[in-house]
Parts: C-alpha cells; structure tokens; sequence
C-alpha cells in the first residue's frame, strides 16, 4: 500500500465524531505501517451536533447521532475496495461519517421539557468522548450550540443556567434557505403537491432547482426570492399568519390549542359564516370571471347580514372560516409575489400548515385560481424545520453540504423521537441499554418517565417488586414506546379528495371524524447518511429511473399488499421468535413488532405518502426495518442453513448431470434450474403453503419438472445467441457479469452458483477475445483455469444483500457457501482461490491487498441493501465499483427483477430471471399465472 501523504489522505475512522477536519493531517510514526496512526491538529473536540429553531409556539430541534457500529466485515470490504480501485478519500476534504439526522419538536412554553430531552440525551456536549457518542460525554465548558429564531435571544440565559452551553444565534432568514436548499436537494421525496385532496411528489433537479419563492408560515410569513445558496431576498411578507390565525381563533373560539383549533376546522362548514358568491346571485354561478356560487365572496361576511352574536355560531365553522381566510390570503399574495419575478414554482414551508389538507388544499387553490394553472404551490415534508436544519447547516465541516441525494436514507422506526414531551426516549436500535419503566397495578397507571429509569436492562425478565405496600410490575419501556407509537401512527382521516374546487370549497367531507394531532402529522422520519452510497452506474437514465414495478398509488392495489403482508405477520413473528431462541423476551420483542409493523401499515393504507412516495418495495423493505429495530436480526437464520446443507448435499450430482451435457442444453438447463430453485422463497405464501407438502429436494425436483417452455416470458432463445452464438458465429464474451443473487439454499447452490460456474469455465463457442490484452499476463481467456481456452464472462461477481431479509442469501454468508460448494468444483475453487474468496471464508485473510487486482474471477460484494428487493439509485461503492466494467447483468428473483427493475434499462446486456410466485403479480405483469417463470433478455441499450 502508497504511504499515506497528508494531501490525499484516506479517512481514518474516528469512532467518536461526526466530521473530521483534515487540513494539516501527518503521519505520526512509521509511514510504513499499514495503518499509520494520523494526527489532525485542526480537529477540534467541541463540534457540536444539535441545532434549534426557537419560535414563538414551538421549539423545533435537529440533532445528529452516530451510527451504531454493525458488525461489519471490515478487513473483507477494504480487500474488495483495494482491488476494485475504490478509495474513500477522493471525494470531500473533510468526510462525514455515517450517522442520523433526527428532528424533534416541543412546544416553546414547555421549553424544560426541551432543555430536559437535550440534556437526557447529553446533545449538548457534542461528541467529544473517543469511546463514542452513546457513552458518557465529558464536560466541555465552550460548548456552542447554534440556533435562530427568536427563542435563540429570549432563551439564551436558560440554556447557560441549565445546560452550561451558549446560543449562537443564527440569522433566521439564512437558515430558513439553508434548510430549504438543502431539503430540496437531498431529500428525494420532500416537495409535493396538494390539490383536491390528491399529494403528489414532485422530482426537483438539483441543477433546475432556482429561482424559486420560499414562504415561510410562522406566526407571521415571509416570503423570500431564492436564488441559490445563500443568494435570497426577503421580497415581501404578510403579518396575516399562523399567530392571526391561532390569536383570532383563541378568542372567537376559546380553543385552548393551536391543533385543537385546527382539530376544529375539520369539523366546520365555512358557508355559514362565510358570504359566497352563490348568496349574492341568488344560488348561480358567477362564470363570466369564473366564479362559482360556492366561491368566497367575503370571508365572516355572512355575520354582517345574520342577527347574531358570537355565540351564536359553532366555533367549528368559525375556525374553519379563519382558517380559509388566512390560508387563501397568503396563497394569493405570495401568487402575486412570484407574478412580480416570473417564479413559476413557490415552496410553502413553516408549521402553520403542519401537513393538514385543508390548509394546503386552500394555498393551492388560491395560486391555481389567480395564476389559471401557471404557477405551482408546492409543500415540503419538513416544513417546520427549515430554520433548525439550516441552523445545523451553519457548523462548519460537517460535510452535509454536498452530499447527494442518493447518500440519504429516510427510515421510520416506531422509536424515532420527533415528538417532544415526556414520551421519548432512544430509538429502538439498541435494546440493550434502554430503561425499563415501571407500571403502578393499583387502580392509576403510571408511567415513570424514561428519563429517570435510564440505565436498566430491558432484557431481565419482568420482575415483581412491592414497594410500600404497592404491587410494581416492570415491563419494559418498549412496550410503552410501542404504545405510545402506534397511536402516534394511528390512522385517522385526512381530507378525501374533492375537498375544494374551482370556484369554492365544499364542505369537509370527514366531518365529526378527529383530526391527527399536529404531533402525530409529523411525517418526517429519521434521516440516515450514508455517505458510501452510489448511484449504480449502469443505468441508462438514474433521473427517470422508477426502481417500483408496483405503484401503490392505486388504492386497490394498496389494499391487496396490505392484505398480504398482514397475513404473513404471525408466520414471521413465529419464525423471528424461534430465530432468537423462543425466550419471553424474543415473543415480546415479537409481539412488538407485529403491533408496530401492523400500525405502520394501517397508517400507510390511510396516507399512502404519508413516508413519501409509497412502492411496494418500500413496504418490504419496512417490514424488514421494522424487524430490525426489534432486534429480530436474521428471522430466517435457521432455516436459511437448513436449506444451504441440504442443497450443496446434492450439488454434487447436479454438476455431474450438468457436465454430461453439451454446451447448448447446458445453458438452458442451468437457466431453468434458476427459475426452478427460485421456488425457495419464504415471502411467498403460496410457497410456503408447499414446503409443508414435501422436502426440499423433492419440491426442488417438482419445480424443474415443471419448468415447460415456452416460458411466460421467454427471451431464452436471444440470450443463448449471445452468449453461444448460432451458425458458427462466435460471440465476443462478455468481461464482467453481476449475478445478482437471491434467495439461499436451493436458489443459490442449485441455481446461480452453477451458473457462475458456467460463466467461468472454459467454452468453446466464444471467441479468444483477450489474449492480445497486455495488461494481462494470461495465455488463454480463462484466468482461474489457464487452459487457453475462452470463458463466457471473464470475471463473475456474485452481488448479495449486505443485510438479511427474509431468506436471501448476504454478502456475509456466500463466501462460505462458495467455500463448500468449491469443495465439489475445480471451477468454482480456482476462481473463488484466485480472488482470495476462500480464504476470506475459511482463515480470516491477512493480506488480501497480495492479489494481483485483475485476477480476481469470482469476487462477492454487498449490494448495500437490507430488503428482497433493490433500488438502484443506492448501492454500496463496492458494487458501483464492480459494476464499472461490467458487460452483463443478471437480476435474479421476484423481489429484484420483478417488483424492483423489471422495466429498469441498463447500458449493458441484462437478464432477468424470476419465478412468479403470487398470483395477482402474475396477472398484473405478465398476464399470466403463479409460478410463471419469467426470463427477460434486454441487451445493452
Ligand atoms: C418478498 C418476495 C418479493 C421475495 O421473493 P424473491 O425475491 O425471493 O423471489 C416475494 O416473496 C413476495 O412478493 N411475497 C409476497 C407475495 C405473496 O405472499 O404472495
Ligand atoms: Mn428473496
């Protein structure tokens, strides 16, 4: 290995930060050592990690926490990245690591309950202990803490008298467009659209982005011409806003809440306060300009004329009314705003509307109306934490700044703490050190507050205490947490489309349901970085790329995968419990999970984006999250070795009938013995309805009995050409395949590692394409064998998942699979040895960094997905790297070829290849019948 130089210096992982500066790093030592410890005399230890926008009404937080450390096949991953050419210092000066953005809020006038949550989880002293940021912080008596709004002068003395830390105020309006920017250009599903009830999400290009107007709806509102980063003008505003809306409100209504008076608006009818059109021409229309007779005319018009006083109207009405009054105004003004650039998009941000339908109905209505249809009102998923997230933005190095969109990963775990208040606590990511809290059996339930119980071990079994004479149970905070989580996502109505229309806005149809509550609205989740994350480069177009085959949009296809993975929950909670050794503790993690899976889907079913854009892959990929948090690390781990050793068992045979065959039957029997043990699918059903009828061998053998072609898609005939050739006509082979792999077992063993295998031994029907390549020492084509005959593919990669999700094969596990599958193959062990991938599996490699990079014919490398599906726009580096030479592709299963890619185009041969194993999906997509068999051939475009 090149001794490190402080110019191009890799990152050195810090476990105890989140950013490091690298201006001025040394070697300090010997620069000969592997690893050379490196000094970085401009890292200062008082970065802070958390950052407030104190309003009037609400103070809203942004903090950052580490990534837990996973256990990580580190030594393996840096021996892939050296021979795949990936380095990781490239790419920023002063890298991030890993880690969380979270986004809390808290009322202002509970502002200790605030000052509580910072300090329980030790924000404010910013990471400064080497052992990490979980364990106990040190003391740092300079400690900054940046924030803006006008909280951050009128609550500076407090944060010093209770937390010991100074405010660093930051200008509001700044931070406002620093977090919009940044939103904008990170987060893939932010902006969306809201008319008549309908969100949609709207794709914004980073490089399309600007001008653009940013209203910002507090208490007052401002609206702001942006014109790129930190080029904005505050152009214009109105002191009609959030705090009009709430003081009016307060006093005509006796509201003691903000949302209860939004509560309240849900239940109103605006026409009996407001005068209509329809009330001054006598019931019509006023089409000439437009109007409809149930546009407002004059808002609280209507009280002028009626004989009444205060009293005498509803308050729900009235709030509805004010609400109309106040959301139309600001939408026409900052219309007329945007009329006054030439902005054709306008980005409504600020808590005002805290995602309530209505609201955004009424903005964007207003702007449709006077712009007939030109400009376009647009929302933003973290609408109130612009100024907090800016604030965050205003540390230095913290790298944020240019990571893209792709390097983000928006999770939402039950635990995630975006509701200040007494209900908080860590997130479910460690069990280990969370609190247990004790519940009073007399008649009161009490819960203790997390805060005070820090420290217990979830994991001791529940105890009985008495104390006084009171009988304590202790369960554990999580089923508190659980609870209080569900109701946060409980379903509750939102407005159904056909709330507004041209002309008016009709009276709310979900009348007298309750309105969630401004805490439970909050649909941001965790933000994940991770800054390893590519886009995958063989993508013809990753900007129109749509990994969901499936859109869930359509409400009855929603309502189906609802059904079906509601009823495999018991099965999966059966085989997560049973994977964790069937303890007490395991069956309450378990019950756990299926109530927070169960309330994450009811909430879904209610407001399909309510998470952003909803696919089918994304509630897989949920549910596998969700397990996750749960502790349910690897639910199919059993049965997943169960059917590794049954399948190499008879692999051996398989090879011999293989080898007895010509080079054409061959290939198809290989391709259909990959649809065949594709059967092996534990998210199925149907599937394992059948496992119950047979072995695995047996039901291995029932399926390629079955596999007639033509297949229901059936490319076979083009893909054998290419590879073989016809008429004596040899094809070039291809230089690198990824074979995407999928389930373990008889899918993996029986079905792509024998067709890895084909790949790489030697095969007449293709030319000698390489032989006159220098760079190469290699007589023949064939690396692992020598024998200077050609190989169909070169190199094969084999791409596994880099976590577990219900029975695929990992990254982690297949090197040892290959390993014992090796054991029976000349092929498979010279290639496998060749790349060092047998002796990662079987001694933990010393030195991997020896090999000789361009003789590595078989490697294994991590997709950097935990889900049976995958979304190309974020891959681990190691795949984008492996993928750079890459001439074929092979996407095998339902999860990666059917649900996820199947209309993805690539800029090489692609082959996908799945059984369908769900009788909907089989209608829907290739008009045909479960367990299909599809085999999709698309070469290069
Ligand atoms: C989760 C899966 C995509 C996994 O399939 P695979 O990728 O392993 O072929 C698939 O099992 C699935 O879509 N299951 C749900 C449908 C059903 O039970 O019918
Ligand atoms: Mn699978």
């Amino acid at each position: 290995m090149a001794p490190t130089s402080s110019s191009a210096t890799p990152i050195h992982r810090s476990s105890s930060r989140p950013q490091l500066d690298l201006s001025g790093a040394a070697i300090q030592g010997n620069i000969e050592e592997r690893d050379p410890t490196i000094l970085l005399p401009n890292q200062s230890d008082d970065i802070s990690h958390l950052a407030l926008d104190i309003g009037g009404s609400l103070i809203k937080l942004v903090y950052f926490s580490r990534h837990e450390d996973r256990p990580t096949d580190d030594k393996r991953k840096k021996s892939l990245k050296e021979r795949l050419g990936v380095s990781n210092g490239t790419r920023r000066s002063y890298p991030i690591l890993g880690g969380r953005l979270h986004f809390v809020k808290f009322e202002t006038r509970k502002i200790n309950e605030c000052l509580d949550f910072i300090y329980s989880k030790q924000l404010h002293r910013g990471g400064i202990d080497p052992r990490g940021w979980t364990s106990e912080p040190q003391v740092n008596e300079n400690a900054i803490i940046k924030a803006t709004g006008g909280g951050a002068y009128k609550f500076a003395d407090m944060f010093k008298e209770r937390l010991g830390v100074s405010i660093e105020k930051e200008d509001e309006m700044n931070c406002l467009v620093a977090g919009a920017n940044f939103l904008l250009k990170a987060i893939r599903h932010e902006a969306f659209t809201h008319m008549e009830g309908q969100k949609n999400f709207v794709q914004i290009d980073q490089n399309d982005l600007f001008p653009y107007l940013l209203v910002n709806i507090g208490s007052g509102v401002s609206m702001i011409k942006v014109d790129g980063d930190g080029k904005f003008e505050r152009v214009s505003g109105t002191n009609v806003g959030g705090g009009t809306y709430w003081g009016l409100g307060r006093l005509m209504t006796k509201c003691k809440s903000f949302d209860e008076l939004l509560e309240l608006s849900q239940r109103g009818d605006n026409k009996e306060v407001d005068m209509l059109v329809g009330d001054i021409y006598g019931g019509m229309d006023y089409a000439k300009i437009g109007l409809s007779a149930s546009t407002i005319a004059s808002s609280f018009g209507k009280t002028i004329s009626d004989n009444k006083e205060l009293e005498d109207y509803r308050p729900e009405d009235i709030s509805l009314s004010l609400l109309r009054m106040i959301s139309y105004n600001i939408g026409q003004i900052a219309y007329l705003n945007a009329l006054r650039f030439g902005l054709k998009r306008i980005f409504f941000g600020g808590f005002f509307i805290r995602g309530h339908a209505y609201t955004m109905d009424t903005i964007s209505f207003a702007v449709h109306f006077w712009s007939k249809g030109d400009a376009k009102a647009m929302f933003l998923r973290h609408e109130g934490f612009l100024g907090a997230l800016g604030a965050f933005m205003s540390y230095e190095k913290h790298g944020l700044d240019d990571l893209m969109a792709h390097q983000f990963v928006e999770r939402f775990p039950m635990g995630a703490p975006c509701v200040g208040g007494k209900i908080h606590g860590p997130p479910l990511g460690d069990l280990s050190d969370k609190a247990r809290n004790p519940i009073f059996t007399s008649k009161n339930i009490l819960f203790a507050d997390y805060n005070s119980e820090r420290g217990h071990d979830s994991r001791e079994e529940d105890q009985t205490i008495i104390i006084s004479g009171v009988i304590v149970h202790h369960i554990s905070w999580m089923e508190k947490f659980v609870q209080k989580g569900t109701e946060i996502l409980a379903p509750v109505p939102m407005a159904p489309p056909g709330t507004t229309g041209l002309g008016g806005f009709e009276r709310p149809s979900s009348k007298g349901e309750t309105l969630r509550s401004d805490d439970a609205a909050l649909n941001v989740g965790v933000l994940h970085l991770v800054p390893t994350l590519e886009v995958f480069p063989l993508l013809v177009d990753p900007k129109t790329y749509e990994p969901n085959t499936i859109d869930l949009s359509d409400h009855s296809e929603l309502e189906y995968w609802f059904t079906v993975l509601s009823e495999h929950l018991p099965d999966l909670v059966d085989k997560a419990v049973a994977s964790e050794g069937g303890t007490d503790d395991a069956r309450r993690r378990g019950d756990a999970f299926a109530r927070a899976f169960s309330a994450h889907l009811a909430r879904l079913m209610e407001e399909p984006a309510a998470y952003g854009k909803l696919g089918l892959a994304n509630l897989l990929e949920l549910r596998e999250e969700c397990l996750r948090e749960f502790q349910f690390l690897d639910a199919y781990r059993t049965i997943k070795q169960r059917e590794n050793e049954a399948s190499l068992a008879v692999l051996p045979d398989l090879l011999m009938e293989l080898d007895s065959m010509s080079e054409e039957s061959r290939l198809l029997t290989l391709i259909e013995g990959v649809l065949a043990a594709n059967i092996f699918d534990w998210g199925s059903r149907a599937c394992v309805e059948l496992y119950h009828k047979g072995t695995i061998i047996e039901i291995y053998r029932m399926s390629r009995k079955k596999m007639q072609r033509p297949w229901r898609v059936d490319d076979f005939d083009a893909f054998r050409e290419r590879m073989l050739g016809s008429g004596g006509n040899k094809p070039v082979p291809h230089k690198r395949a990824l074979l995407f792999v999928d389930n373990s077992g008889a899918d993996v063993v029986l079905g792509m590692l024998p067709l890895a295998r084909e790949l790489l031994r030697p095969n007449l029907s293709v030319r000698l394409a390489y032989t006159q390549n220098a760079e190469n020492n290699f007589k023949g084509n064939c690396p692992n064998i020598h024998s200077g005959i050609p190989c169909l593919a070169r190199y094969v990669v084999l791409v596994a998942n880099s976590l577990p999700a219900l029975n695929d094969v990992t990254a982690i596990e297949l090197p040892e699979i290959v390993a014992e599958a090796a054991k029976h193959c000349d092929v498979l062990r010279k290639a496998a040895e060749a790349g060092g991938l047998l002796m990662d599996a079987m001694i933990n490699i010393q030195d991997a960094s020896k090999d000789d990079s361009s003789s590595v014919p078989l490697m294994v490398v991590e997709n950097g997905c935990g889900s049976p599906c995958i979304d190309l726009r974020q891959v681990s580096s190691e795949l984008a790297a492996a993928a750079k030479n890459a001439d074929l592709i092979i996407l095998e299963g339902m999860g990666r070829a059917l649900h996820t890619n199947y209309n993805a185009r690539f800029r090489c041969d692609t082959l996908k290849l799945a059984m369908v194993k769900n009788q909907r999906l089989a209608e829907k997509l290739v008009k045909g019948n479960i367990y299909d068999c599809v085999c999709r051939y698309e070469p290069a475009s």
